[in-house]
């Protein structure tokens, strides 16, 4: 199996080392995501059934949930290369027609931040994933001409944090849509779990429950939680992990129970304070914060608003009543009210 190196941007240099340890590569080691994992479970074994390449699927959800894993997962359990690159990285046209034509049969091009691919090189795609052919133009000016290459067939995989940032004859393209979940304080324990004991770490089925409950419903963060009180137990308690230790860790840095870090906190308390609970709009929030938009709707927006601690409305961001409480104040009528 071949693959080019990718970084994704929340994941780090430490993140990436151990990933290759810890990143399942089968199906049935890919946990939680049930529907996902069982509907692709079906598809592959019905392309391989038939002898054809999987049809393309598009996955989209907030980053750490495991697109990257699953399209790992999807080639491993067909048995073909896989071939990574992502959308900013393929810069011409040419770019894309030297990935395609270099596929084996069956092969999976997986396409990260598939919403970033410029207009020049989308529309090269479209006739590749179609019709498994492309026209590219050989020359310049006068003798430019365009010829018609016939590509293997393949498997096109993307990844998208928002499937909204897809243009519509894109994602019209795909024929198989995958929608990541937050995973359940459960389904990141059997994570957690899994993770120390493929890295021989020492932690109590309570201690991994409590990296869990921290973890945003986030793998990554998870496996990331894990790593850090894995050096607090080193250094503060005899190297086991037990619930005392995930808890006297984790308020060390600073995440409170909801799983909440700064960041999180003053997203609300900012709301409430400078907007008067919302609602106030996007830019507005992020100027306030000094973030990029990009990263509040993608990084912390999605989880705030499925604890429903944020509500996003028509006319902007409004905290909840939760927010307020969870923050130790008093919720508005307005709020006790409606949510
Ligand atoms: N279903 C799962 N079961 C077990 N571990 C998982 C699962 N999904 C993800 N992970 C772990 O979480 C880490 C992050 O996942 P991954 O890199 O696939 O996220 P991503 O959705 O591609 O994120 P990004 O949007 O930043 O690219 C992986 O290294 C993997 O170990
Ligand atoms: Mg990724």
């Amino acid at each position: 199996m071949s693959e080019d190196r990718i970084i994704a941007p929340d994941a780090t240099r430490e993140d990436d080392a151990v990933e290759a340890s810890i990143r399942p590569k089968r199906l049935d080691e890919y946990l939680g995501q049930q529907p996902v994992r069982e509907q692709m479970k079906i598809y592959i074994d019905a392309a391989k059934g038939r002898g054809e390449a999987l049809d393309h699927v598009l996955i989209f959800g907030p980053p750490g949930l495991g697109k990257t894993t699953l399209s790992h997962v999807i080639a491993n359990e067909l048995g073909v290369n896989l071939r990574v690159t992502s959308g900013p990285v393929i810069e011409k046209a040419g770019d894309l027609a030297a990935l395609l034509t270099n596929l084996q049969p069956h092969d999976v091009l997986f396409v990260d931040e598939i919403h970033r691919l410029s207009p020049v090189v989308e529309e090269v795609l479209y006739p590749a994933m179609e019709d498994f052919q492309i026209d590219i133009m050989i020359g310049e000016g006068p003798a430019a001409r365009s010829i018609k290459l016939d590509l293997p067939p393949f498997t096109l995989i993307g990844a998208t944090t928002r499937a909204g940032l897809l243009t519509a004859p894109l994602r019209d393209r795909f024929g198989i849509v995958q929608r990541l979940e937050f995973y359940t304080p459960e389904e990141l324990t059997k994570i957690v779990r899994r993770s120390a004991r493929i890295l021989g770490i020492d932690c109590a089925p309570e201690g991994a429950a409590g990296i869990a409950n921290r973890s945003r419903g986030t793998p990554r963060i998870a496996n990331r939680l894990l790593r850090r009180v894995r050096d607090y137990a080193q250094v503060k308690a005899d190297g086991a992990i037990t619930r005392e230790v995930a808890d006297a860790a984790t308020v060390m840095l600073k995440i409170d129970a909801q799983g909440f870090d700064e960041l999180d906190r003053r997203l609300l308390l900012t709301i409430i304070e400078s907007f008067d609970g919302g609602p106030v709009g996007v830019e507005s929030l992020a100027a306030a914060l000094s973030e990029e938009r990009g990263t509040l709707e993608d990084v912390i927006e999605p989880y705030l608003i499925q604890q429903g601690f944020l509500v996003r409305t028509a006319r902007g961001r409004m905290a909840a009543a939760k927010a307020y409480r969870h923050l130790g104040l008093q919720p508005r009528a307005r709020e006790a009210d409606l949510f």
